[in-house]
């Protein structure tokens, strides 16, 4: 494998210009987005952090299409997404975005390989599911259900589903959230690879501020804003990373 090369930052992935989102439950109104201007570069794996409730994973939500801003625009390459109705959000979710969350969703019933390709049946240019699963070094555990499978494992199915659209995004709200340092690190190394593999533009939400050594760019929120960004010149991979 060649070396990976450093995010090209003259043709964003994603432009954000003066973002808000009002949740407006009928009582209040939270302000959870207060004018985010953002981009994201090819091949870039970036960390956000911030305090609980500072609005990162409406950011995400709404950079996936799962989500409409209040006010402001979005743009994936040269198309407006905030431009999209839900039918071409739905689409554009389908053909370029990876999405990981905290909690897995495999459906329980159905093994390690039946659980990625429920997305390989209906994308475009998938991956074989045995080659995704083997990416995420669960080769040997593919017939297995999630039952049978620790937290991380599990994980690592569930980057596998996400990977295996071949996917040019991949946005993971806190995916360590719910799993020990050893096993996070594990699940950590899958997304720094497909990211070193594929040049998958990659977003990473965490509450752990160690892993931000892991990304060329840590992005920080504070009150639906973002208050500092910094670039990462030397870069830990997961192993060097103890929390
Ligand atoms: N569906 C919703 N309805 C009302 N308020 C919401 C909704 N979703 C999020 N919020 C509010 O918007 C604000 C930003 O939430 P968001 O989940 O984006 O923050 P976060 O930084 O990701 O927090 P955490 O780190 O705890 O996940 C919070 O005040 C939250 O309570």
């Amino acid at each position: 494998m060649n070396a990976p090369l450093p995010p090209d930052r003259t043709r964003p992935v994603f432009r954000t210009e003066g973002v808000t989102k009002v949740y407006d439950t009928g009582e209040v109104k939270v302000h959870a987005l207060a004018g985010v201007d953002l981009e994201l570069y090819p091949g870039e794996l970036t960390v956000l952090l911030g305090p609980s409730g500072s609005g990162k994973s409406t950011l995400l939500n709404i950079l996936g299409g799962l989500d409409h801003v209040t006010d402001g625009r979005v743009w994936f390459r040269e198309r407006e997404l905030t431009a999209l109705n839900d039918r071409g959000l739905t689409r554009f979710r389908r053909d370029h975005v990876g999405f990981v969350f905290q909690f897995y969703n495999l459906v329980p019933s159905l093994t390690a390989r039946e659980n990625v390709q429920l997305v390989t049946d209906v994308a475009p240019d998938p991956m074989d599911p045995a080659e995704a699963l083997g990416l995420v070094g669960l080769g040997p555990r593919m017939d297995h259900f999630p039952a049978q499978l620790s937290g991380g494992e599990q994980q690592r199915v569930a980057i596998a589903r996400a990977i295996a659209k071949r996917p040019e995004v991949m946005l993971c709200d806190e995916p360590t959230g719910a799993l020990d340092s050893r096993t996070g690190v594990q699940v950590l190394e899958a997304l720094r690879d497909i990211n070193d593999r594929f040049g998958t533009t990659t977003v990473v939400i965490t509450h752990n501020a160690e892993i931000r050594r892991m990304a060329h760019r840590v992005i920080w929120f504070q009150d639906g804003r973002i208050s500092r960004m910094e670039v990462n010149e030397t870069r830990l991979a997961p192993s060097e990373i103890a929390w």
